[in-house]
C-alpha cells in the first residue's frame, strides 16, 4: 500500500454522493468525471484519493480513472456507517471502521442520517453531544432512527446516550436533567470509577468476539471517565464486565462485578474505547451486526 494519511473525501457517482475518510494517497489527475473534491496531499500535488488496496509490486504510483471506479464500486458494496460528528472521538473511530473495510461518513446534518447502514456514537461527553444534538436539529431524527432499528454503536458517552436512563444525571443551570437519545434498556452511572485521574486499562474476556478458528484473546480495555452499566433489561446481553475489588471504605467485603459491554438486538455498547488502542475485533462484531451475521 501507499504511504498513507487520512483524509475526508467525497465521492460522487451518478445521483449519490458519499464523503469517507481513506488512508491511501493516490495521484494527480486530469480525469474530472468521479471526485467532486480535490485532496491535497499535506505538501503534495492535488490529487484525487481513493482506496485501492494493494496495487502490487508494480505499481507505478498512479491511479487510473479505472482503478478509482473500480475502488468505488468495491467499496460501494460495503456497509455506510455513519459516525455522530459532533465533537468527541470521531476520527479514532473513522480510522477503526476504514481498517475493517466498511465507509465512513460524518453525521451532522439530519439529510445524513438517510443513506447509513449503522451508526457509531463516539466517545466524548455525553452533556455537550446531548446539548449539540438539539442545537443541530440531531435529536428527533436520531431518536427515529434508532427506534426504526438502525444498528447503532456507542462508545463510554455514546453508551450513555444510548441509554434508557442515567443514575447520576448532569443538569444545567435550571436543574434540567440531561437527555439521552435511548434505545437500549439499561441504566449507566457516568464517571463510575471516579474521575479523571482514576481512568485505568485492563484485560476484558468479551463474549461475541472470536472469529471461527481464532482463539477468544481478551481485549485491553481503556477505560477514561467510564460509565457502567447498573442496571440490565431482560432482553439485554451482557458480553464483558469488571470486578471491583472488595472496599473497606464502603465496608464493601464481596467483590462488585459490573457490566461494561452489553448489547440488545440492534444495540451495542462499550464502556470503553476499542477505537484508540488498534482493536478491531468489536467493530467487526458492529459491522457483522449490520449484515445480519451477529
Ligand atoms: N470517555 C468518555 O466518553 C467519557 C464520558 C463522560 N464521562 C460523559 O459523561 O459523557
Amino acid at each position: 500500500m501507499q504511504e498513507g494519511f487520512v483524509f475526508p473525501i467525497t465521492v460522487v457517482t451518478g445521483d449519490s454522493a458519499h464523503t469517507w475518510f481513506t488512508s491511501s494517497l493516490v495521484r494527480q489527475s486530469s480525469h474530472n468525471a468521479t471526485c467532486s473534491r480535490p485532496a491535497r496531499r499535506p505538501g503534495g500535488p492535488a490529487g484525487w484519493a481513493c482506496d485501492v488496496g494493494d496495487p502490487g509490486p508494480n505499481y507505478d504510483g498512479k491511479v487510473t480513472l479505472t482503478d478509482l471506479t473500480q475502488a468505488i464500486s468495491t467499496t460501494r458494496t460495503q456497509p455506510l456507517i455513519g459516525i455522530l460528528a459532533l465533537q468527541g472521538d470521531v476520527r479514532e473511530h473513522a480510522r477503526a471502521i476504514e481498517a475493517c473495510g466498511a465507509r465512513v461518513v460524518g453525521v451532522r446534518r439530519p439529510g445524513e442520517l438517510a443513506d447509513l447502514d449503522g451508526l457509531v456514537l463516539p466517545g466524548g461527553e455525553s452533556t455537550t453531544i446531548d446539548k449539540l444534538t438539539r442545537i443541530f436539529g440531531l435529536r428527533e431524527p436520531l431518536v427515529e432512527r434508532i427506534h426504526g432499528g438502525l444498528p447503532v454503536y456507542g462508545s463510554c458517552a455514546g453508551m450513555i446516550l444510548l441509554a434508557n436512563d442515567i443514575a447520576d444525571p448532569a443538569r444545567d443551570m435550571d436543574g434540567n436533567p440531561q437527555q439521552t437519545l435511548g434505545g437500549l434498556d439499561i441504566t449507566v452511572r457516568r464517571n463510575a470509577f471516579g474521575r479523571q485521574v482514576d481512568s485505568f486499562e485492563t484485560e476484558l474476556q468479551f463474549s461475541a468476539l472470536a472469529r471461527a478458528g481464532e482463539a477468544d484473546e481478551p481485549v485491553h480495555a481503556v477505560f477514561i471517565r467510564a460509565p457502567w452499566v447498573e442496571r440490565v433489561g431482560g432482553a439485554v446481553e451482557v458480553l464483558a464486565s469488571v470486578e471491583l475489588p472488595p472496599d473497606g471504605q464502603n465496608a464493601r467485603i464481596e467483590p462488585e462485578v459490573r457490566a461494561v459491554a452489553v448489547r440488545s438486538q440492534h444495540l451495542l455498547a462499550t464502556s470503553f474505547h476499542p477505537e484508540v488502542t488498534g482493536e478491531r475485533r468489536i467493530h467487526e462484531l458492529f459491522i457483522r451486526m449490520i449484515r445480519g451475521e451477529a
